[in-house]
């Protein structure tokens, strides 16, 4: 690592975050077709493949592009063990040459060029993510995993980006859903892209450690419940903040507090007597983390008990030169409950003479996703920050994005994969990919070309075409052209390759470029679809080699 925590192409690139993570963690057929291959003598032959996916997710116009660090690690590292060559002997047909267990020995992917889009880039359809060069069979045995670590990646940080787009920039966005995901790895990496995606924290300790994600939490239901009356307190003193003096009993200042709240004039009668359990599970937190108490105070009653059990406890903590930080809502209307809970901060600021109290944090959590965060929006509401499981890691809304891996060149032969479904049919050729932008700063259309074609340059008009629809056309002349696919891994070329960032600067990426995009293709309702293109001469080329593919028909 270098002193911005990037990693040097020249160092050692640590293997895959999750073990799992192995060259047998591929599909039976790739094993299988990379045995006749090699028995065909084919294996060797250069191949170019695209990873790339048909449609975006949740009904949206945009993706963002995760999961590619993961991909590099896992090649940078990629041996099959002698364990997994026995495994591999005992599991393909017993035909199997011996020959053929010694290439897979040596297999290291040191031939292998990765080309690829930066990791949180905002991406389109049709448009490869990344482009993998090598040997047939080696690259084949990639596709399974490459399209594994790239599938949910994506999805999830999309559907973290699309919630955050939702509950606007100055809230904070808390991942919670780690009991929720589907298994470990699921849990990890939710909150490893949930993050890139644009979320500001996670209650996921094991993600806080691996990726340096900020912790976040608050407490539970049974933590409150838990406790039974004010007796269950046996250490009722607390320093000051400022060390100054210990007030003896801290209860008794809590009471007095909640008796003074009670009878003021501006709250007298909202409340009468509150849960007793409550209090005492908001006074045992308080003592634990009177730097950061923080209460869920929906486990009775909001408004008759969790808020003034919280305020007599804020207000002693105040008295002690401590700042309590907030509440967490759980449930109910979480707009009408935030809004009345802000009304008595206000009262307590007012009557108390307290400045800030007004402004405690409000964090509201339930069954959240983008449309709860909406429907929030649009009654009003006074929420500060949201915790949100669930629906955001299992991609509720979306189970898979659908990624794909497409042969597209084979020993310099350009390939097809045809389809009845147009959308279904690739783009042939090992391609280069750029963003063009024009007169505002917002990009305007990505353009795939041929490897060897000149690239697009700033102020020279140049044709973009649909890459299957004719009469879908347009010129544009860019005032910025971004060549999208960087070089990650070199192949043993000797080519300059991008060093791996740390995922603080992949998330900035992230909230950059969705910054950047023009608000019509962001829009939830009906969002504009952004173009993608391709040169005129790729676009000659697809349909020259879709006619020399597709036989003739005869009819009868
Ligand atoms: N103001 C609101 N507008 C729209 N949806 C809301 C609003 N407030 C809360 N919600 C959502 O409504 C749902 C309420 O869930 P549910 O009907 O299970 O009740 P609950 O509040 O969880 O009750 P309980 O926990 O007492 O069973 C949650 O998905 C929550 O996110
Ligand atoms: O609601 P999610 O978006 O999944 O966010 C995480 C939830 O997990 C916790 O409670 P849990 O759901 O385990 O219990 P509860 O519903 O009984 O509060 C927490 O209180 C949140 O409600
Ligand atoms: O810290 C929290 O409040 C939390 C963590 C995980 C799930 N639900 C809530
Ligand atoms: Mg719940």
């Amino acid at each position: 690592m270098d002193s911005n925590g990037s990693i040097k192409p020249s160092r050692v690139i640590p293997g895959p975050t999750n073990p799992m993570v192995t060259p047998l963690l591929t599909d039976h057929y790739q094993f299988t077709m990379a045995y006749a291959y090699w028995k065909a003598n084919k294996h060797q032959e250069r191949a170019v493949f695209d990873l790339y996916f048909r449609k975006n997710p949740f009904g949206g116009e945009y993706t963002i592009f995760a999961g590619l660090e993961e991909c590099v690690r896992f090649i940078s590292n990629y041996k099959i063990s002698e364990e997994e060559i026995h495994f591999l002997k005992d599991n393909l047909p017993g035909s199997c040459e011996d020959g053929f267990f010694d290439y897979l020995r040596g297999i290291d992917c040191s031939d292998v060029e990765v080309y690829a889009i930066p990791e949180g880039t905002v991406v389109f359809p049709k448009v490869p993510l990344m482009r993998i060069e090598g040997p047939v069979a080696v690259v084949q045995l990639l596709e399974t995993p490459f399209v594994n670590l790239i599938n949910y990646a994506s999805l999830v940080a999309t559907n973290a980006a699309r919630h955050r787009f939702v509950a606007g920039k100055s809230k904070t966005l808390l991942e919670f859903g780690l009991r929720r995901a589907q298994g470990p790895d699921g849990g990890v990496s939710a909150s490893k892209y949930c993050y890139i995606g644009g979320f500001d924290g996670t209650s996921n300790v094991a993600a806080g450690r691996l990726f340096g994600i900020p912790l976040r939490g608050t407490h539970s239901h049974a933590f409150v419940s838990s406790y039974m009356s004010l007796g269950d307190i046996s250490d009722k003193s607390l320093l000051k903040k400022d060390g100054s003096s210990t007030c003896k009993d801290f209860v008794v200042l809590v009471q007095n507090w909640l008796n003074k709240i009670k009878w003021s004039n501006s709250l007298c009668g909202i409340f009468s007597e509150t849960n007793q359990s409550e209090l005492t599970a908001f006074i045992s937190y308080a003592l634990a983390f009177p730097n950061n108490f923080l209460a869920l105070v929906d486990t009775y009653d909001v408004m008759r008990s969790g808020i003034p059990n919280f305020c007599a406890v804020a207000l002693a903590l105040s008295d002690l030169g401590y700042k309590a930080v907030g509440i967490r809502l759980d449930s109910g209307d979480l707009a009408y409950l935030s809004c009345e809970s802000r009304k008595f901060f206000r009262c307590i600021e007012e009557e108390f003479g307290l400045p800030g109290f007004g402004k405690m944090s409000i964090t509201a959590s339930n069954d959240l996703n983008e449309e709860t965060l909406d429907a929030l929006n649009k009654q009003g509401h006074e929420v500060d920050a949201y915790g949100i499981g669930t629906y955001l890691v299992t991609c509720y809304a979306q189970a898979a994005l659908g990624v794909v891996f497409k042969l597209v060149e084979i020993d310099n032969h350009p390939r097809i994969k045809l389809s009845e479904d147009v959308s279904k049919v690739s783009i042939p050729c090992k391609k280069r990919i750029y963003r063009l932008y024009g007169k505002e700063t917002y990009p305007l259309v990505d353009i795939m070309t041929r490897e060897n074609e000149p690239p697009p340059k700033v102020g020279q008009r140049i044709l973009c075409r649909h890459p299957f629809q004719e009469s879908k056309r347009a010129y544009v002349v860019p005032q910025h052209v971004e060549e999208l696919l960087k070089c990650y891994c070199d192949g043993s070329s000797g080519k300059k390759s991008e060093t791996l960032p740390p995922l603080k600067d992949i998330r900035e990426r992230c909230i950059k470029q969705l910054e950047q995009m023009r608000c019509d293709h962001m829009r939830r309702l009906n969002p504009t679809p952004y173009k993608v293109s391709v040169s005129a001469k790729l676009y000659d080329f697809i349909h020259h080699l879709w006619l020399n593919e597709a036989p003739v028909g005869e009819l009868q």
